[in-house]
């Protein structure tokens, strides 16, 4: 799904209002319509208290539509205005007249914190203060009434976005922002529902066709494109029937130091269940019987010194490899990382404490190859790029690096972003279960794998993403979010792959 800027939404709703010859008025009451069906289809006429904060712009104005909906259909709703100023929108104005229409119950106009009403635990808020027109921080008594609607236990339902969250710019004043327990937002999802900044604000959402003109999304280019099971589906490249281990590559693994050998076996198995055809594990003598007993599918290849790597030596032509994980920061270490890039003819996932030596060795920044993937967690990407204020300026910087360097660069995360070029794409798939020690090192196993395959870098790190969180997600809806390690996710990978193509069960009947 794309998700565009609030400048392209604007443009968008304008687009549609001269192509579909309706005015803006139609299209709010084409948004307030759906919230209400939405809400409608939930509540089958309950009569729980509903209490609807609308602003003074559009967002206060779908507020409106949704309340005389509501009314209409009676619905137990009280209205209230945050008047904090009297510049208001035409929309807004036509829809708080139309309350007349259908209530005698005027909206309660608020001006100070006076105003503000009891509201039960039990009842439910819907927050249409403001929308994607923010243009400032919410201050004085608006601020204190997003401060007290966030202290009622009440269930609080956001209308497009929560109010005091920009769509696409950083937060002006993280203290006045509602925390939502559910968004409805219009026809695409908000960069800010992504990042770990701003998506606390939002845990679940749902998006609503308002039918803004397909042709202009269409075309126009997005911020970024979030990775779902639909866009996976497209990703998967068949087996056919002839084909032998050959055709899926020789994968090499570099990993493992003492102590942390674990590493080298995790990357080493979800490289074999992600698909490829043979792999070899480089590891310090040390790791030489642990590789052979736990993963005895894999071949194992061992430097000459027992506790770490100093001598990258493989006499085979590589289908992709995979280097970092747990191999430690030693300078011979560094030292092996230099020539195997400088040589490598094979695409490369660049992990771990390769990324750190990458960091500390500039030298070895120049040799990476075009096209590596490089899968940073945010530690080190702040090694890599240095220190950031905000989400939107972290991937301004990413962004920078990946073009400088001409790689493809992973920030993992709740959602994990790709950067490549000017693209970027965000993983949907994945739960808290995978918050454990070494799922990062399935994961690089994971793209090791597709690139062994064929798959080009950039496909095989945004597919490898979303088959790694689908596969923590059904390891946590076996063991529980706490029960899963890393070794269950690297096993789920094969379930992974059969549920890309299972179908919804239609709900039971009767
Ligand atoms: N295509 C779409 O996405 C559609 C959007 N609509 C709605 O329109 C909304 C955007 O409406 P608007 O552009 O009117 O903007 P908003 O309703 O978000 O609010 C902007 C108004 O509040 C003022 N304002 C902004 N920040 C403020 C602050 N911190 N303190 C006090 N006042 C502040 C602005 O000057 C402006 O008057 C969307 O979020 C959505 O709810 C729908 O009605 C129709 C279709
Ligand atoms: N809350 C979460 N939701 C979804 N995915 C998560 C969450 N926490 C961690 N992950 C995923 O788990 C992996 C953790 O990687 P990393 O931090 O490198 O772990 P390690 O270094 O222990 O291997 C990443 O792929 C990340 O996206
Ligand atoms: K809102």
């Amino acid at each position: 799904m794309k998700i565009f800027s609030a400048e392209q939404l604007y443009e968008a709703d304008k687009i549609t209002a001269e192509k579909q010859n309706i005015s803006s008025l139609d299209l709010m009451e084409r948004a307030g319509e759906q919230i209400f069906k939405w809400l409608e289809d939930k509540m089958k006429g309950a009569q729980v208290p509903l209490h609807i904060f609308c602003g003074i712009g559009n967002n206060g104005g779908d507020g409106l539509v949704v309340g005389r909906h509501l009314i209409n259909h009676g619905y137990n709703v009280t209205i209230y205005i945050a008047n904090f100023t009297d510049k208001r929108s035409k929309c807004f104005l036509i829809n708080y007249d139309r309350i007349k229409d259908v209530s005698k119950k005027w909206p309660v106009l608020m001006t100070s914190e006076e105003d503000f009403p009891e509201i039960a635990a039990e009842d439910i808020i819907i927050d249409a203060l403001f929308g994607i027109g923010l243009n400032r921080p919410p201050e004085g008594w608006v601020k204190e009434l997003i401060q007290y609607i966030n202290k009622q236990k009440a269930f609080k339902l956001s209308i497009d976005i929560p109010s005091g969250l920009p769509a696409n710019t950083p937060v002006p004043d993280s203290e006045a922002v509602i925390h939502a327990n559910h968004t409805l937002t219009f026809q695409a999802p908000k960069l800010a529902f992504f990042l770990p900044e701003t998506g606390v604000y939002v845990p679940y959402f749902e998006v609503l066709d308002i039918g803004l003109d397909r042709q202009f999304l269409m075309e126009s280019k997005p911020l970024a494109q979030t990775i779902s099971k639909m866009e996976a589906q497209q990703f998967y490249k068949p087996r056919a029937k002839y084909d032998h281990k050959g055709t899926y590559g020789h994968a090499l693994i570099v990993a493992g130091s003492y102590g942390k050998m674990g590493a080298a076996i995790l990357s080493t198995r979800a490289t074999l269940k992600a698909g490829a055809g043979m792999v070899t594990v480089f590891s310090p003598e040390c790791g030489y019987s642990i590789l052979q007993t736990a993963a005895p599918e894999a071949m194992v290849l061992s430097d000459d010194e027992e506790d770490f790597i100093t001598k990258i030596e493989y006499q085979f032509d590589a289908s992709a490899i995979g280097v970092g994980m747990g191999i430690g920061t030693q300078k011979e270490t560094v030292a092996a990382l230099h020539k195997l890039f400088s040589e490598a003819k094979a695409p490369l996932v660049i992990d771990a404490d390769a990324l750190n030596g990458i960091s500390e060795d500039k030298d070895l920044l120049k040799v990476v190859p075009k096209n590596s993937v490089l899968t940073p967690h945010p530690g080190e990407l702040e090694r890599l790029i240095g220190s950031w204020k905000n989400d939107y300026e972290k991937i301004e910087k990413a962004r920078k690096f990946t073009k400088k360097h001409k790689v493809v660069l992973l920030i993992k995360g709740a959602h994990s972003l790709i950067l490549f070029e000017d693209s970027m794409y965000i993983n949907t798939s994945g739960t808290p279960g995978m918050a454990t020690a070494g799922s990062g090192d399935v994961l690089s196993g994971v793209i090791t794998g597709l690139l062994s395959q064929g798959y080009d870098p950039l496909l095989a790190t945004v597919f490898g993403v979303y088959l790694h969180g689908s596969a923590g997600m059904l390891a946590s809806s076996v063991l529980s979010y706490e029960g899963v390690m890393a070794s269950d996710i690297a096993d789920f990978i094969g379930d992974a792959y059969i549920e890309l193509f299972r179908q919804e069960q239609p709900p039971a009947q009767g």
